[in-house]
């Protein structure tokens, strides 16, 4: 069973006046993973899709959803997805790929019929992106061992972390979805720091291996003018193009960073030095 919403995208001056409540309203994703259940949401950031497939005792079939207004959910699409859960299975239009944690499937455009699964034990929580594409790529599966890994920050700031770039565009051929995901090295709290805004490209964040009570303070909004969200484990935000990305834990934890918009050049930020956040 599929379950969807719907998010418009707001404006830098009008998110400024947004309450506490408002904020999460707007930007946090809180519940992406409930038992047999696809749930996703449409945003107008770049019309990226986040969401989350759990297959506990049913597979669950990627079905249409009302707002793309196409026979089958892929017609006019590409999607990736991240598995932060036990071993699970995604069959695409017949073929079997088996996803470890932390391994990564690009599912190109026109694929008709996709299947998510478990297997036996933990179930799998698939994190799941998905933009716009005009152009059909191949299927392929990423894994740790295809990563490009990048090594960044210090422990005399709190951030030495890993970056495991998996769906890029010198991995694989995409129109315009890149993801990875990022893992905070024990003692190490702060995620994306120097922040940075990106008006080509807009980003979602889902944080995971958050410990039980404890919490990631995500920092959004324009440079000089930021905002808060605190998070729990499995929650996703999504990050305007006008907005930083970044926030510091109670715990160290690992998020995944999925991007979609004018360009592929993961490169292509504008750093905001941490003295000059406001
Ligand atoms: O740890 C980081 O820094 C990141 O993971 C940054 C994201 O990859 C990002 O924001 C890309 O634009
Ligand atoms: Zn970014």
């Amino acid at each position: 069973m599929i379950t969807h919403e719907f998010r418009y995208a707001s404006h830098p001056e009008d998110a400024l006046k947004y309450g506490t409540d408002e904020l999460r309203k707007h930007f946090l994703i809180e519940n992406l993973f409930k038992d047999d259940m696809i749930s996703l949401t449409y945003s107008m950031y770049d019309r990226f899709i986040v969401g989350g497939a759990k297959p506990v005792k049913k597979n669950l079939k990627l079905e249409t959803i009302p707002y793309l207004k196409s026979a089958n959910f892929l017609d006019r699409r590409e999607m990736g997805v991240i598995n932060v859960g036990g071993k699970g299975i995604i069959i695409v239009d017949g073929v079997k790929y088996e996803l470890d944690k932390k391994e990564a499937l690009y599912i190109g455009k026109n694929a008709k019929d996709v299947e998510f699964l478990s297997t036996a034990g933990t179930p799998p929580l698939f994190y799941i992106n998905s933009a716009p594409a005009h152009k059909e790529f191949p299927t392929k599966k990423v894994g740790k061992d295809n990563a490009e890994v990048i090594q960044l920050g210090d422990e005399k700031y709190a951030n030495r972390r890993i970056l495991n770039k998996l769906i890029v565009n010198s991995i694989v051929n995409t129109c315009q979805l890149q993801m990875g995901l990022t893992e905070l090295v024990e003692g190490n709290v702060w995620n994306t720091m120097p922040a940075h805004t990106h008006e080509r490209r807009m980003e979602a964040y889902f944080y995971f291996d958050v410990e039980d009570e404890q919490t990631v303070c995500h920092f959004m909004g324009q440079p000089q003018n930021t905002r808060h969200i605190f998070m729990k484990n499995n929650q996703a935000v999504l990050s305007p193009e006008w907005s930083i990305h970044s926030g510091a834990g109670t715990c160290n934890y690992s998020f995944v960073w999925g991007m979609a918009g004018e360009n592929l050049d993961y490169g292509d930020m504008d750093i905001c030095p941490p003295n000059q956040l406001k």
